[in-house]
């Protein structure tokens, strides 16, 4: 895993769009994974920027989300449906772009035919990633096999505290969520794992200690041969020197 400590969000924002772009320049018809969360909005806002202002052309990219919450109306002002619509896809007309479906009537079939989609249409050329406080990636919660594919997956109580912050209530956050598993993300060809702030440090750390295990979901990503992860200084505080106990 290859690491790059930068000073703040908006670098680390301008360097994740950057590698985006390089790879859309040289692969006008490449497959990007796209993440949700607080962590890529600044990178979505660069690529937006680089779409007025460089004409960076996205018309033959593909995209495929990582997750979507289990019985939200897609047009739900949560769902993250609504916040790609928001954040990137009315911005930038893509190829085209996929979520899964959480209102699906048939979930495991939702899952099979996005994991399906995902195989005839990917792997994404590159996975944009955020990280949660108890390490998931997408939705993998700790405990989630590194061999699943797509799968609905119960939501962790610090999850659903985290994500309450966008929801009226701790109640109304959703229990469980559609989510590419992990082997669907290690599938990616090259994978971009962001984190940034104060609240990132205790996953940080815990990740550079480079134990793998599924009690902590990102190690997995010590299984692929070409991460790169990109963190400001509060979310690597001491780094690795932190991990030596
Ligand atoms: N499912 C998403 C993840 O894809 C995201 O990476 C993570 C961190 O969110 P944030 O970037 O807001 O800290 O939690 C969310 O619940």
């Amino acid at each position: 895993m290859e690491v790059i400590v930068v000073k703040n969000y908006e670098e680390m924002s301008r360097k994740a769009a950057s590698v985006i772009e390089e790879k859309v320049n040289a692969e006008p018809d490449c497959v990007l994974g796209l993440a949700t969360g607080g962590t890529p909005l600044g990178t979505y806002e660069q690529l937006i920027e680089g779409h007025r202002s460089r004409g960076i052309d996205y018309s033959g990219v593909t995209t495929f989300n990582l997750d979507e919450y289990v019985g939200l109306p897609r047009d739900h002002s949560q769902s993250y449906h609504t916040f790609m619509q928001e954040q990137l896809f009315s911005h930038i007309p893509f190829l085209n772009t996929y979520i899964p479906n959480g209102e699906a009537e048939d979930l495991d079939k939702e899952c099979r035919e996005y994991e399906a989609l995902l195989d005839k249409e990917g792997p994404a050329n590159i996975q944009l990633l955020g990280i949660g406080s108890n390490g998931h990636i997408g939705f993998n919660e700790p405990g989630a096999s590194f061999e699943a594919g797509t799968h609905v997956e119960k939501l962790d109580q610090v999850t659903r505290e985290a994500n309450a912050r966008f929801f009226p209530s701790l109640e109304a956050v959703p229990t469980e969520a559609v989510t590419m598993g992990i082997a669907s993300i290690l599938k990616s060809e090259e994978i971009l794992l962001l984190a940034s702030g104060a609240n990132k440090q205790e996953a940080i750390r815990r990740l550079l200690k480079g134990e793998v295990g599924e009690m902590f979901p990102a190690s997995a990503l010590y299984n692929h041969k070409h991460v790169t992860l990109i963190v400001d200084e509060e979310a690597y505080g001491k780094g690795v020197d932190a991990s030596a106990e």
